[in-house]
Formats: C-alpha cells, sequence, structure tokens
C-alpha cells in the first residue's frame, strides 16, 4: 500500500479540510470565509497498517480567514485506511493513492489507541499522553471509545461506561481552562467535579498547549437540562398541579444545585485567588461585547438604548466587585445528577471567547446568572414543544420563579449572601445578549428564547403574557 502521507497527503488534505471544517458543529469561524487552512502538525500516533488497520495521524489545523482577522487553530485527529467500514463514510475527507482519509473520532479502533497512549506515558512527536497515578494501573482491556453528542462544542470519546476523553477540537497556546480548573478543583478535593484521570498536552506556535482531558464517566447521570424539561413538561401536562406539586418538581434539585455551585466557587476562591474589580470596568466589559453583538443580532436594535443604560447603571455601584476564577458558561447542560451529588463539567468557558478572556477573574455572579438563564431557557423551550396557550405561559412563569428562588435560597445558604440586585440582573442581560448571539449563529429559530428574556429584564411587558 503506497504511503499518502508527507508532502502528498499535506496539500490534499488541507484542501478537503478547508471544504469540511466550516460544516463542523464545533467550528468556531461559522460566517467567516476560510481563504486558507494550514496543516502545522501532522503527528503519527499509530500505524496499524501492516496487520490490515489504520495508520492515526493527529492533525493541528490553522485556519486563516478572508476578514483578515485571527486565525484559529484546530486538532482533528486523522485516519488513513484502504478499505472504510460503512459506519466511518460520513467522516470521509478526501481519497487518494488507494487510501481513504477520515475524521478518526468516529474509529473505535483508533480511539482505544489514544487511551492506551494516555496508560503508557506516550510521547509522540512532541505531544505528551499523562495518566494520573489513579489511572495508570487500571485496566483498558476491551474498552470501545464512541463519541458521543453531535451538538458539543468538543469532541468526547466514551470508553465502556468507564471512562470520557474530551478532545478539544479549539486549541490555542497556554493552559486550557477546563484542564486548569479541573486540576485546581481536585486539589481542593471537590465533590462537584468527576475525577480527573489524565491529559493529551502539545505545543501550537512555539508554546505548550492542551489538547484533551480525560475523566471518569459518571455513568448513572442525569443532566440538568432534561430534568428541568421533564419537570416543566410535567407540570404543563397535569393542568390541575402547582409547580411544588408537579410529578417531577425540581426545586430540591435546584436547592441542591444552588448547593453545589457556591461549594464550587468556594473553592476556586481558596485554590486560584481572589480580588476585587472597579465597577466601572465591569461596566466597560458588558458595553464592550454589547456592540458587536448588537451588529450580529438584528433582533437585539429596539433594545440597544436601554441595554446600554443598564450596563453603563453598573459602573455607578458604589461597591467594588468581587472576582475569582468562574465557570464562565454554567447552563443546565454543564451540570450532572449522579446518586450522590451534582456535578460540574466543561469549565472550559464560553467558547467563542478568546482563551486569555476565560480565566479572567470575573464575579461569581455570572455563574449564577447563567443557571437562572437556563431554568428560563428549560421553561420557554418547552413551551415551544406544547402549544403555548395563556395557561401554560402562566404557569412556565410560576415554574421558572419557583425554581430561580430555590436555586439562589441554596446558593445562598452555602455562599452566605443572597445573589440579588442590580448587578445580577445586568449578568442575566449580558447572557442573554451572548445567548442572541449563540442562537443566531448557531440555532436561528431559538433565538427568540433570549430576545423574550432580554424584553423582560429591561422590564418591559411580554405582549404574549398579557
Ligand atoms: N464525566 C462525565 N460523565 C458523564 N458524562 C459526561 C461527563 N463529562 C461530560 N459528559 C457528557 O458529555 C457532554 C459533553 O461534555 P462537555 O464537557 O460539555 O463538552 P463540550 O465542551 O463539547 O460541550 C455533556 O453534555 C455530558 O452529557
Ligand atoms: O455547552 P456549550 O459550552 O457548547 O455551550 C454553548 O451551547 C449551549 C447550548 O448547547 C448554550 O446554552 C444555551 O442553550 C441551553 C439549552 O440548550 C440552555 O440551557 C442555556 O441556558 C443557554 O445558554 C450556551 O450558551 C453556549 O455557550
Amino acid at each position: 500500500m503506497s504511503r499518502p502521507e508527507g508532502t502528498a497527503l499535506r496539500p490534499r488534505l488541507e484542501r478537503a479540510l478547508a471544504a469540511w471544517l466550516p460544516w463542523q458543529r464545533w467550528f468556531g469561524g461559522k460566517g467567516r470565509p476560510v481563504a486558507g487552512v494550514e496543516v502545522e502538525q501532522l503527528v503519527e500516533l499509530v500505524d496499524q497498517r501492516a496487520s490490515g488497520g489504520p495508520l492515526g495521524l493527529l492533525a493541528v489545523v490553522a485556519v486563516r480567514f478572508a476578514d483578515g482577522g485571527d486565525a484559529e487553530r484546530y486538532q482533528v485527529p486523522i485516519g488513513v485506511r484502504t478499505a472504510l467500514p460503512d459506519r466511518l463514510a460520513p467522516a470521509v475527507l478526501a481519497g487518494f493513492d488507494g487510501c481513504v482519509v477520515y475524521d478518526a473520532t468516529g474509529d473505535a479502533e483508533l480511539n482505544a489507541v489514544l487511551l492506551r497512549l494516555i496508560g503508557q506515558r506516550a510521547v509522540r512527536g512532541g505531544v505528551g499522553f499523562t495518566p494520573e497515578p489513579s489511572f495508570a494501573g487500571a485496566s483498558k482491556r476491551g474498552l470501545v471509545g464512541r463519541p458521543i453528542g453531535a451538538e458539543q462544542s468538543n469532541t468526547s470519546i466514551v470508553y465502556g461506561d468507564r471512562y470520557i476523553l474530551k478532545l478539544y477540537r479549539r486549541v490555542a497556546a497556554g493552559l486550557n481552562p477546563d484542564l486548569e480548573a479541573h486540576r485546581a478543583l481536585r486539589r481542593a478535593r471537590s465533590r462537584h467535579i468527576a475525577p480527573l484521570l489524565g491529559s493529551i498536552e502539545g505545543e501550537v506556535g512555539g508554546e505548550p498547549a492542551t489538547f484533551g482531558m480525560l475523566q471518569a464517566f459518571a455513568a448513572n447521570a442525569a443532566e440538568g437540562w432534561a430534568m428541568a424539561m421533564t419537570s416543566v413538561r410535567d407540570l404543563f401536562a397535569d393542568t390541575d398541579a402547582a409547580p411544588d406539586a408537579a410529578g417531577a418538581d425540581f426545586a430540591a434539585e435546584a436547592r441542591r444545585l444552588g448547593g453545589a455551585v457556591a461549594a464550587v466557587h468556594a473553592d476556586l476562591a481558596r485554590e486560584l485567588g481572589t480580588g476585587t474589580a472597579d465597577p466601572r470596568s465591569v461596566a466597560d466589559d458588558m458595553l464592550a461585547h454589547l456592540e458587536p453583538a448588537l451588529v450580529a443580532v438584528p433582533g437585539l436594535a429596539p433594545y440597544a438604548d436601554r441595554l446600554r443604560a443598564a450596563f453603563a447603571g453598573v459602573g455607578a455601584l458604589r461597591e467594588r466587585v468581587p472576582v475569582q476564577r468562574v465557570h464562565g458558561d454554567l447552563h443546565l447542560g454543564q451540570v450532572l445528577r449522579t446518586p450522590a451529588t451534582w456535578l460540574l463539567i466543561d469549565f472550559e468557558g464560553e467558547p467563542a471567547a478568546p482563551i486569555a478572556e476565560r480565566t479572567e477573574p470575573r464575579s461569581p455572579l455570572r455563574d449564577v446568572a447563567g443557571v437562572l438563564r437556563s431554568l428560563d431557557y428549560a421553561a420557554q423551550h418547552q413551551l415551544r414543544l406544547f402549544h403555548p396557550t395563556p395557561e401554560l405561559r402562566r404557569r412556565a412563569r410560576r415554574w421558572t420563579a419557583h425554581n430561580r428562588e430555590a436555586f439562589t435560597a441554596g446558593y445562598a445558604e452555602a455562599a452566605g449572601g443572597d445573589p440579588a440586585g442590580r448587578l445580577l440582573t445586568a449578568f442575566e442581560l449580558e447572557k442573554a445578549v451572548y445567548e442572541a448571539v449563540y442562537e443566531t449563529r448557531n440555532r436561528p429559530d431559538w433565538v427568540d428564547i433570549p430576545l423574550r428574556a432580554v424584553r423582560r429584564l429591561l422590564g418591559e411587558e411580554d405582549l404574549d403574557d398579557r
């Protein structure tokens, strides 16, 4: 079999990637015309072709954009085979020289190699695979690695019901905030993260960078989003029930979740430090994010002046704002309820923000606002799935208020201070503006949910709610 790698592979791979990348869910440059793709690294991980298996490579590719803005780097595990099993057909990137080249994250054989390399503390072409002590001796025999969920910012591979390996798709110089936060929370012996078991680290642009993180898989866990959605659904279906009497009342869980978020904040503060920020700089930050959002989302235009005023109002607060490392993109899809406790996952921050910005100390109220927004999302999304009658709209509002109260009470109980007031409302507004941009780019038919929230948070009556 001929070798398609090296000088022959790169230009063809680059052309194929330029066409393929923009269609991937995790591609952050959506809407920006791609000017070119350069394969910066092509590391050989394994060559099993002698036994009829695949060649496994790890590519780091730089994407340049026609708008002249910053290039972005992505990680793409690559497989090369002479004959491709049918199940891998959707991952094909290119075919030449009698070989098929494909995105390897769906290839169980190559996924098994990644786990093995971590267990072996291997180094391949400058990429280091490092186990934590608790993983090094564990048996990995017979574990098949399958990617989960297409709708993610990265690609996570689950091995049996034991491990989950998250491959960061967008890679940048510096320690990934997710790995950094997990290391800090492990030092703090937090009960609210999945145990950290290993990492994959290399270099981009001559600086250290994180490619992957291995954790224990919480097999018997329910996602907060699914639990909340079920609770609202039950309340809508049982027209006689009050929010706390419906089949799946979520309030007790919302309260425990509040406690878990406060405990994680306390641990992050202890491990990574605290400070205070001038309220004017908090306001400037909100205003700086607002302007590009107004350009990206035409539906925000009617609220532009009131949003500017609400954010500027934060600058007038008398007290300095306590800041620390936070989760950064907390919502109900980022929390898992195990039989024992709530776990927080994905400390990477907002996928669209530059890495340096994501690790900046922020007010923990941003995370509180993230969960509050998510409670609203659960009720509003469930409304879209039912026929939204005035009665259901009333029920949606009651469900949200009831669970907001429970979550904030749980947070206050553990943190020793009630999260409320103008700053929290401003963070909710900031999050809703972020969501309006996110939905416009990724799920345009959802954009109404954050736009309605902006209206409500600005004190305007929702026309449908009368
Ligand atoms: N330790 C874990 N145990 C069980 N499921 C997990 C674990 N970590 C993540 N997941 C699942 O994988 C999904 C993707 O994880 P996440 O870290 O949010 O990745 P992404 O950055 O791609 O959004 C989550 O929505 C969750 O359902
Ligand atoms: O989980 P990610 O880090 O990829 O976060 C992004 O995608 C989320 C959607 O999957 C998005 O969350 C928004 O929708 C959720 C329901 O699907 C809702 O629970 C959240 O409150 C809402 O913000 C998130 O904003 C985005 O960064």
